[in-house]
């Protein structure tokens, strides 16, 4: 397990929050009933352990009144300790899910805001599937940390508790050491710490490997759901290139290691269990080993024997908490890992500087003067030195294939984080980017159409016209209809709901990434015309590779230079007539 001081550090960071939050009334009112229950609980478990003593007594004696007035009261306490079960698990789970919720949210926020999901993925492994960590994790860290928490209270409150009796039970144990009479007081107490203390040392040496295990376990299996979601979402594309047999040794490939890494818990948990196991059943004897003398030698009765023999049994349980609890405990503090590493990664993408300096421009015009674009890995991609584009104006760039074109557009966007030098720009202009393949999400069509804006935004007379005008009236008759958009449309059609799209929401720039290469040449120049008619007012920065595209510009700008760092600069004549 790791350090215990870091990782107590790391639950109090992740998991006080909640309890400062607008939820804390409710969130410290049920932590205060599981912990009164749990306390009830073990208060019910030193009543059956004074019961102990009158049963197995009036037993030993054969009075039939005494065990028959016993039955009774071991039936109230039972009805007291099943009402308390009950309402533990039930108020636990509350507050299992109401924080769960609550840490759902927050991690949401946290990772849709300020394009941090992004800009994770563009660093690449910081902190690997935040799907898996906002879904399992938070459950997982939820749960174990009050089943944790609620467990070490109670193993502490039945430590304390039950030490008392076991004191007050256990006579001086006599010892003649090197000649000397020694009398330890209270011996059974020590018997059972150096008992479990004992135990404790070993399943920590024999489980430790367990925490690096189940951490990767986590990662593999996400990596591997990662991946049979990708198949799901671009089946058509493998049935068309027959990628089924690639992909099922890739899946397969994926799967050894979800597999290999669950040998390896297999292998640790085996060895625990051969510890644990034989621990627990040695626990169960141990204690009247222990006190066995001096119920033979008259000293005590059967009753007193039951009773020492529980109260040893409960001190040493609560001492061993870590032992029975070791794998529940690995688990926790790698989850804990896990999210605290997500936050430190979200909180990192979110300080992080923006790469362009933001300067204030004059409605949609742009200035982009200094820029130093370059890739994650630090490499320079291009340069970009007073370059001006009018409001209103319409300006195609252009370049070869792998130049930094689309990357362009993204620091333009304001999404690309690597590199410097000012983009200076209207600070209320609203800017819309159409990339080639546009995000059309799954559900109703109004609202696909009018994202991310809520679809009730604008009229259903508007919508109707936008999608009539870009060519697919026969959409506008379906535009309550649930389905898989992006499956059914094709490119050219999403490529045209774009189009409605930026009619709708009217932005000051429009960032066009090849918006158009799934359509014909006609389709390319009526969609611009109509641009034009509707938007005269909008920015409109084109990337494309047609020559088609030229006339509908009112500048072509080139990335020039055979390698990069290349520099965008207006395209000289022959370019324009290669291009
Ligand atoms: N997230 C990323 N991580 C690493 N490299 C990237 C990333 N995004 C882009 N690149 C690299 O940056 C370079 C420019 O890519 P970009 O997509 O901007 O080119 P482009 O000019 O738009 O190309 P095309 O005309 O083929 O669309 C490429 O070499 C690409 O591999």
């Amino acid at each position: 397990m790791r350090k215990l001081p870091p990782l107590i550090g790391d639950v109090r960071r992740l998991a006080l929050p909640y309890f400062r939050s607008e939820e804390r009334a409710v969130a410290l009112g049920l932590l205060g009933a599981v912990v009164a229950l749990e306390l009830a609980w073990v208060y019910a478990t030193v009543l059956l352990n004074e019961w102990n003593v009158a049963f197995y007594n009036a037993i030993q004696d054969k009075d039939l009144a005494a065990f028959r007035t016993q039955l009774l009261v071991f039936c109230a306490i039972a009805a007291g300790a099943i009402v308390v079960a009950v309402y533990q698990i039930y108020l636990k789970q509350w507050l299992v899910i109401r924080w769960r919720r609550w840490l759902t949210q927050r991690y949401l926020g946290a990772w849709l805001a300020d394009d941090v999901h992004y800009r994770l993925r563009l660093k690449g492994d910081v902190a690997d599937n935040p799907d898996q960590r906002i879904s399992e994790d938070v459950e997982l860290f939820v749960s174990r940390t009050i089943s944790v928490g609620v467990g070490l209270l109670g193993a502490t409150v039945s430590l304390v508790s039950f030490s008392v009796i076991l004191w007050g039970l256990s006579g001086p144990l006599a010892l003649s050491l090197f000649g000397h009479e020694v009398s330890i007081p209270g011996y059974l107490f020590f018997a059972a710490l150096i008992y479990s203390a004992a135990g404790t040392l070993l399943a920590h040496v024999i489980g430790r490997p367990l925490v690096r295990l189940n951490f990767e376990q986590q990662r593999y299996e996400a990596d591997f759901r990662v991946d049979l979601v990708r198949v799901r979402e671009h089946g058509e594309q493998i049935a068309l290139l027959a990628g089924g047999p690639a992909e099922e040794r890739r899946l397969s490939d994926r799967f050894a290691r979800v597999w290999g890494n669950f040998f390896g818990i297999m292998r640790a948990q085996k060895r625990l269990t051969w510890f644990t196991a034989g621990y627990n059943q040695i626990s169960s004897i141990f204690p009247y080993v222990v006190v066995a003398p001096r119920y033979f030698s008259g000293g005590i009765q059967l009753g007193q024997l039951m009773q020492t023999g529980s109260a040893f049994g409960s001190v040493q349980g609560a001492f061993s908490f870590f032992v029975s609890s070791y794998v529940e405990l690995a688990e926790w503090a790698a989850v804990v890992q896990r999210l605290t590493g997500f936050e430190r990664a979200m909180a990192a993408a979110r300080a992080s500087e923006p790469a362009f300096a933001a300067a204030a421009g004059a409605g949609g015009a742009l200035a982009l003067s200094g820029l130093d674009v370059r890739l994650p890995s630090g490499a320079a991609l291009m340069e970009v030195d007073g370059v001006s584009i009018a409001a209103g104006e319409r300006v195609l760039i252009t370049g070869p294939s792998g130049a930094g074109k689309s990357t362009l557009l993204r620091a333009i966007a304001g999404i690309w984080p690597h590199g410097s030098g000012e983009i200076a720009r209207h600070s209320h202009h609203r800017l819309l980017v159409m990339p080639q393949k546009p995000y059309v999400p799954v559900g109703r069509l109004d609202a696909a159409l009018t994202y991310p804006e809520p679809a009730r935004t604008f009229a259903r007379g508007e919508q109707e016209a936008a999608l009539g005008a870009v060519g697919l009236p026969d959409l506008a008759l379906r535009l309550d209809e649930e389905a898989q958009w992006p499956h059914e449309l094709s490119l050219g059609e999403q490529q045209r709901l774009a189009f409605a799209r930026a009619l709708l929401q009217a932005p000051d720039v429009l960032l066009l990434d090849e918006a158009t290469s799934a359509l014909d040449e006609m389709a390319e120049a009526d969609l611009y015309a109509l641009l034009k008619a509707r938007l005269p007012e909008a920015t409109v920065i084109s990337i494309g590779h047609r020559s088609t595209l030229v006339p509908l510009h009112d500048r072509v700008l080139h990335l020039h230079g055979l390698e990069a760092p290349r520099s965008l600069r207006p395209a000289g004549p022959p370019m324009l007539q290669s291009a």
